[in-house]
């Protein structure tokens, strides 16, 4: 039995779908573990800066709409603080400023020089015309270019946001900088200064933990099933990836249900068919709903949507051995005792999901000197930073006898706290 790192009393029951408390949470216990003094967790449990913005968009109709959105900052002791923007209708301000913790994370396991940022707008860019975001990414922009740039804040893609949308931004913040910036933000077309691999990145880090994952548990990744739960950009990429390797993808989904054959999908037709938001369900009549897809019988399963889809509700009807996090927040934190307890390998978010901001690393260290590395060095590159990050976690779990999720913590923590000692804030 290992220790986990969440015990919540029977009423605190919305408290486990807060993903800013149940991140504070991890983080105080990390920093116990670690040995850190109180006054650590008080610096840490929040962002350092949090800037929230109404942006006025004139619409298609002639009409002006206000869109609310944040820029979060978590912690810039390490250097400037790095992470996505996401465009949602169920951005809230909360969650902008644990997917800003969870940044930081990440960078301090794959030992990156950079704090955690995240950015949000509540919308829904389904609804909304090509001219109507680029009005909307033009505008985020403009309100928060006081405390972004290239040294102090980098911003890049996430959930609903890619590179057409990356590439207005960085254009709005070099017309404001009078200056041509690509370093401003990462997850640009090529041509712009992207990075080869960046879009496939993410993937490409859950991947990797996938195969240290299933050699842990005597699995090989070529005889496994897969469920993979959001076909985005980073569920997409990983189904691809996953069936190439030879297994067998029997389940995705997307916002609007799942499609499941146990003999394994068609990866490269969906793939044909998914629309620019990771949709292709709509497109059939059989579909399942994404309750029932988590609960599929699988050796695998990636949560690669949204957050707090493994809750206490499903987690004993999870019916694979190994469970891989490539979205942010996927499974709360009694879910994450079920699942250990029942003696589940879970990779955690902070871990998995780390590729992305590796390449986007490599993207800005690439602008940095103008000089463009092959999509075979990106690869390279990738593979070793995930492999240590991998390693670190598991060990530190191995050794502490703590949960996967509690020893990322560990890793992910340790760099900035010592950051912030040597600069003399705590
Ligand atoms: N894009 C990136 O580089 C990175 C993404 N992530 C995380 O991966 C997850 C997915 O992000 P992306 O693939 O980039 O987004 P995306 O916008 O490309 O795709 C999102 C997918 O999730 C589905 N989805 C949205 N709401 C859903 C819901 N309520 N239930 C089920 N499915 C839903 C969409 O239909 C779509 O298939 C997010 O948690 C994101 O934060 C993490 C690290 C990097
Ligand atoms: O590529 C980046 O800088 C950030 C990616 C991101 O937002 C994430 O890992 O959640």
């Amino acid at each position: 039995m290992v220790d986990n790192q969440a015990s919540d009393s029977p009423n605190e029951n919305n408290d486990k779908l807060d993903v800013l408390k149940s991140t504070q949470k991890v983080i105080h216990t990390a920093l116990d573990k670690l040995g850190y003094p109180d006054e650590v967790y008080e610096l840490l449990k929040e962002p350092v800066r949090m800037m929230a913005v109404r942006i006025p968009v004139r619409m298609d109709d002639d009409s002006i709409k206000i869109f609310t959105g944040f820029r979060s900052q978590h912690n810039d002791a390490v250097g400037p603080t790095k992470g996505g923007v996401r465009f949602h209708p169920d951005v809230t301000e909360k969650e902008v400023k644990a997917l800003s913790i969870w940044m930081s994370l990440k960078a301090g396991i794959v030992d990156l020089p950079y704090g955690g940022g995240k950015g949000g707008i509540v919308c829904d860019p389904r609804e909304m015309s090509f001219r109507e975001l680029e009005g909307l990414s033009r505008g985020y922009v403009r309100s928060i270019s006081q405390i972004v740039g290239p040294t102090k804040d980098i911003p890049a893609p996430d959930v609903f946001t890619n590179s057409q949308i990356m590439a207005w931004m960085m254009d709005e913040y070099s017309r404001i900088d009078e200056f041509n910036n690509p370093g401003f933000i990462t997850g640009k077309p090529l041509v712009l200064g992207g990075s080869h691999g960046r879009e496939s990145a993410t993937a490409k880090g859950v991947t990797i933990c996938i195969q240290e994952a299933a050699k842990k548990k005597g699995l090989d990744v070529k005889d496994a099933r897969v469920v993979i739960q959001g076909f985005g950009n980073a569920g997409s990429f990983l189904a691809k990836f996953l069936n190439d390797a030879g297994a067998k993808v029997i389940g995705i989904s997307d916002a609007y249900g799942g499609l499941h054959d146990p003999d394994g999908l068609d990866i490269d037709y969906l793939l044909d068919r998914r629309d620019s938001f990771g949709t292709v369900t709509k497109l059939f009549k059989n579909t399942i709903s994404n309750t029932d897809l988590l609960e599929l019988d699988c050796d695998i399963l990636v949560p690669a949507a949204v957050e707090n889809q493994i809750t206490e509700d499903n987690a004993y009807n999870i019916n694979a051995s190994i469970v891989v996090e490539a979205a942010n927040g996927p499974t709360t934190l009694t879910a994450t005792k079920i699942l250990s307890d029942r003696g589940i390998l879970l990779v955690p978010d902070v871990l998995a999901s780390a590729g992305g901001v590796t390449v986007s690393y490599f993207e800005w260290v690439q602008n940095n000197q103008g000089y463009y590395w092959s999509e075979e060095e990106v690869e390279e590159k990738l593979y070793k930073v995930m492999l240590k990050g991998f390693n670190s976690v598991y060990n530190t779990a191995e050794t502490r006898r703590v949960d996967m999720r509690l020893a990322a913590y560990m890793v992910g923590v340790r760099k900035m706290a010592e950051a912030a000692r040597f600069r003399g804030w705590i």
